[in-house]
């Protein structure tokens, strides 16, 4: 048995609108199994140094981050075209053109990296949505899940939780022209195909699950729309789809379906509680009613969706229409996940000149517990009885944090100022330090083998 009892100069509890100064978190076996705020009053066992034994945590400890949306090989696109001209789909035959270069070696040795460069920012849990699944041409590996397994490796090396999003690719187009060339590797053919490949894959470790996606209403054909949301509905799996990036996907879709992107899903059964909409820039009020209706869940990128050029999504009003928010770094120019999410707060200010749409305890959930909750992890992102011991602690004295109130964390910290990360009870990050991964050097080779 391991317990360790940790404690806390603040913590974020659940249900508070700013952390609790002094408070005693108990573990047992990765598992939260007493919570105790000491202040005020001190120790509830005075006269008893009952916290001799206790770790401190200096600063402020947050429940473990997730990351519902990553597409880990981008980093190795960080850099390389932030400076460029052109858009969304010139950019995405940049990103294209680092997919002919991986392989399942390649892409466990960048996907460590990545996710131990997540650890380091307060990531616990990532959901990867998946769908380089195949080699050159589209040919199947001999094991035709090896890209799968190397990503699940990959997130047992770096020490997070993974929720792999097994993505169904199949065509083009919203009209459904054929793959070509690189993305023939991420095509299986049709849903049955895709959907007896998913099956036949286990994801290895108690540190992974499956879940699947739709890439998009461009890549899967509205009448296989419900074989994808079927595999997922029977498993009580997460189901991830990309929403509405781009106006040009919600025009394509208008001229051939004549609806939105929102309402072809919602027609094929796709939408509700376990699914999650990735990005959702461009919704109608219409597409607001369905996801908020329907308790579909949208996962935004804001670094990602700004870097881009996607556009600002309409956070504050599909929060109102009872739609829960999480948050992805997507394509990793950035993987901060205060950053993050302080640009929700942020891009609402920019679109309406106001300010205060957002209390931080709701960036902080969405930042945690709905992350979670988007990948299956429903048992983690908060600090509480029973919930997995994820622990991540921000410095409050570092030059960006000093003075800062905790619960301005969100405005003022970043990835940099997270010096400690406890997984399930496990020391992952301890000074700022990754202990098995050393992150910038094998960012560097990882890259170094597949970057444009
Ligand atoms: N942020 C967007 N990422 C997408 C872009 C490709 C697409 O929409 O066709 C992705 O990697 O799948």
């Amino acid at each position: 048995m391991t317990s360790t009892r940790w404690l806390a100069e603040y913590a974020w509890l659940p249900e508070r609108a700013a952390p609790t100064p002094e408070v005693l978190i108990e573990t047992v076996n990765g598992r939260i199994t007493a919570v105790t705020p000491l202040s005020p009053g001190g120790p509830p066992d005075a006269g008893v140094d009952v916290l001799a034994d206790a770790v401190r945590l200096p600063g402020l400890t947050l429940p473990g981050l997730a990351n519902a949306h990553s597409h880990a090989f981008h980093r190795a696109l960080r850099g390389h075209t932030h400076g460029g001209r052109g858009d969304f789909w010139s950019w995405r035959d940049q990103m294209y053109a680092v997919t002919a270069r991986l392989n399942p070696d390649s892409y466990l040795a960048l996907a460590r990296a990545v996710y131990a460069e997540m650890a380091l920012a307060g990531i616990t849990c990532v959901g990867e949505f998946h769908y380089l699944h195949h080699g050159a041409g589209g040919t199947p590996y001999d094991d035709p899940n090896a890209m799968s397994a190397a990503l699940v490796e990959a997130a047992a090396h770096a020490g997070i939780r993974l929720t792999l999003l097994d993505t169904c690719y199949l065509t083009a187009t919203v009209d459904g022209q054929p793959l070509t060339g690189s993305q023939l590797r991420f095509g299986d053919g049709d849903a049955l195909r895709w959907a007896d490949r998913v099956s036949a894959f286990t994801p290895d470790g108690r540190h992974a699950r499956l879940g699947a996606a739709i890439h998009s209403v461009r890549a899967v054909p509205a009448e296989q729309l419900a074989t994808v949301a079927g595999w997922a509905h029977r498993r009580d799996a997460p189901l991830h789809v990309h929403l509405s990036e781009q106006p040009a996907e919600n025009d394509a879709c208008r001229a051939v379906h004549g609806r939105t992107p929102t309402g072809l899903l919602a027609d094929h059964g796709v939408l509700g509680p376990a699914t999650t909409a990735v990005h959702a820039t461009h919704p109608t009020s219409g597409d607001v009613g369905l996801l908020g209706e329907s308790r579909t869940g949208v996962c935004l990128c804001p670094t990602t969706e700004r870097d881009l050029a996607d556009g600002i999504g309409p956070a504050r009003r599909m929060a109102d229409a009872g739609i829960p928010l999480s948050l992805g770094s997507d394509s990793h120019a950035v993987i901060d996940p205060f950053e993050e999410a302080r640009a929700v707060e942020l891009d609402e200010r920019l679109r309406t000149r106001k300010r205060g749409h957002f209390a931080p305890a709701e960036l902080l959930h969405a930042a945690s517990a709905a992350g979670h909750a988007a990948l299956g992890w429903t048992d983690a992102g908060r600090i509480a009885v029973g919930g997995r011991a994820d622990l991540v602690t921000v410095r409050l004295d570092s030059v960006r944090t000093a003075g800062v109130a905790p619960a301005g964390v969100w405005f003022a910290a970043g990835a940099a100022d997270v010096t400690q990360v406890v997984v399930d009870g496990r020391v992952l990050v301890r000074d700022g330090h990754h202990l098995t991964v050393d992150v910038p050097q094998e960012l560097a080779d990882a890259i170094a083998e597949v970057a444009p």
